[in-house]
């Protein structure tokens, strides 16, 4: 192209260079769609769209994903403009490689009568952002508003609901009008949460960013259900603006959950065939309450319990009949004794029953009892009846035991004297056992 100005020549020059090097594709057309100037960006993206390659008329290169684009310019009726501003085209079809355009931009301007310039661009990666972008706020919109077990609120510095999404009904059973400006106390039972607690809680999640708890809470019918609360600053934590801000709170119902970890407790700390706490159950309870009377020494007590005779019942019964007299040791022996004391089976016909609070006399006392009460019934299995004792060695914590195995020892050695001195009958340890070893008897 010959140009009369020599300046303007320069400024052409600059133009032309600038279109070549442009990161976006840039294409002078004539109205009717004839290219005048592409640059190698704007042929990289049209060729793979253009049937047999033809790069002569921008309309026909984009016939299959703009087919009315020759209409749009024709209609367009104002001497310049913005026909058409990033106007989105998905792209179809196209094989190759991963790296292929999923969806371009096409931005279409009219300069004047006799040209255009349209500007098209690959934006699959913007896209795929805005769309990732798009599920994040469906999900956080789905957790706000959506499902069933949480709810979300915000409360001011106080600790006093100010908005909340509405599953708060379905959660809490509250009503807007009932917690309006209400202290978030109100979502535990009663006396659960003094304001001196809340503050220290707000003031906690001020400090670290957040503050979780899980306990009881209360629904507006009095009724109460297994939550947790996450407690978090509005603002940046451990600023003074984060106090002032306020805090939201989520507050989720987890009973099921608990259910099921209250479930799996079980099925590991308690004994599979008589239901009461296992060696493992036993040994950790028995650990806590030692290291506490080792700290701040209170009555601590131990009965050691075996069945006489066992063997006899199992072959003279039956090993299932075997069982059930176990399971009723067991129901005798939790029957026995009080709520707070840890029966658990050690295993065989072997059983241990740990007494916080109960000293020596008492210890022994309720053992003797129990003995009394089993020799003094018959177990009836499947239309039979048998008849069984028990031998039992009590023993108590006292200066000189720092772990749990030498009380277990010394109620051991005594209930090894039990059986040696005739079965049926509770000894309790005294010194004279000290490192006795008495075998049992035949
Ligand atoms: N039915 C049944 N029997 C068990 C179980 N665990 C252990 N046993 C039996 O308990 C019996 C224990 O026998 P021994 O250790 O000889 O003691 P014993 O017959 O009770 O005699 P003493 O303890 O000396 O009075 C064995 O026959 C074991 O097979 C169990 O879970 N169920």
């Amino acid at each position: 192209m010959q140009l009369a100005h020599p300046g303007l020549e320069e400024e052409f020059e600059a133009l032309t260079q600038f279109l070549y090097m442009a990161p976006i594709g840039l294409v002078q057309l004539r109205p009717d769609g004839e290219i005048l100037m592409i640059n190698p960006l704007c042929a990289q993206l049209l060729i793979p769209l253009s049937p047999r390659g033809d790069l002569s008329n921008l309309f026909t290169a984009l016939a299959d994903l703009v087919p009315d684009l020759a209409h749009q310019v024709a209609n367009f009726t104002a001497r310049d403009g913005v026909v058409c501003d990033a106007m989105q085209l998905p792209v179809r079809g196209l094989a190759g490689s991963r790296d292929a355009p999923r969806m371009l931009s096409l931005t279409l301007l009219k300069l004047d009568d006799e040209r255009l310039m349209a500007m098209l661009s690959d934006v699959t990666q913007q896209v795929q952002r805005e769309q990732a972008l798009r599920q994040n706020h469906a999900w956080i919109h789905t957790l706000a508003t959506g499902l069933t077990d949480y709810t979300l609120m915000t409360l001011d510095a106080q600790g006093r609901v100010q908005s909340w999404n509405p599953s708060v009904k379905r959660v809490t059973g509250h009503g807007r009008a009932s917690v309006v400006n209400q202290s978030c106390a109100l979502f535990y039972p009663e006396g659960t949460m003094s304001p001196e607690r809340l503050a220290d809680r707000l003031a906690d999640a001020s400090r670290s960013g957040w503050s979780l708890d899980e306990g009881w809470r209360q629904h507006a019918d009095g009724s109460r259900y297994w939550g947790s609360c996450l407690l978090a600053p509005l603002h940046a934590p451990d600023t003074q603006a984060a106090a002032d801000q306020g805090f939201t709170l989520i507050i989720r119902d987890v009973s099921d959950q608990r259910e099921s970890t209250e479930a799996l407790r079980r099925s590991v700390m308690s004994d599979h065939l008589t239901g009461v706490a296992n060696r493992r159950a036993f040994f950790d309870a028995a650990e806590n309450e030692v290291q506490h009377w080792l700290r701040a020494p209170r009555s601590l007590s131990l009965v050691l319990v075996d069945a006489d005779h066992f063997k006899r019942i199992n072959d003279a019964h039956g090993h299932a009949a075997g069982d059930a007299v176990l399971r009723h040791l067991a129901a005798g022996l939790k029957a026995a004794f009080r709520e707070v004391d840890v029966v658990a089976r050690l295993g065989g016909e072997e059983f241990v029953v740990l007494l916080p609070g109960a000293n020596l006399d008492a210890a022994e006392g309720l053992a003797r009892r129990v003995c009394r009460e089993i020799a003094s019934r018959a177990v009836e299995v499947e239309g039979s009846l048998i008849r069984y004792t028990i031998s039992a060695g009590v023993a108590t914590m006292e200066p000189g035991i720092d772990d749990v195995d030498t009380l277990v020892k010394r109620a051991d050695a005594a209930m090894y004297a039990a059986k040696h001195s005739g079965r049926n009958r509770v000894v309790r340890w005294d010194t004279s056992l000290r490192g006795a070893a008495v075998p049992r008897p035949a």
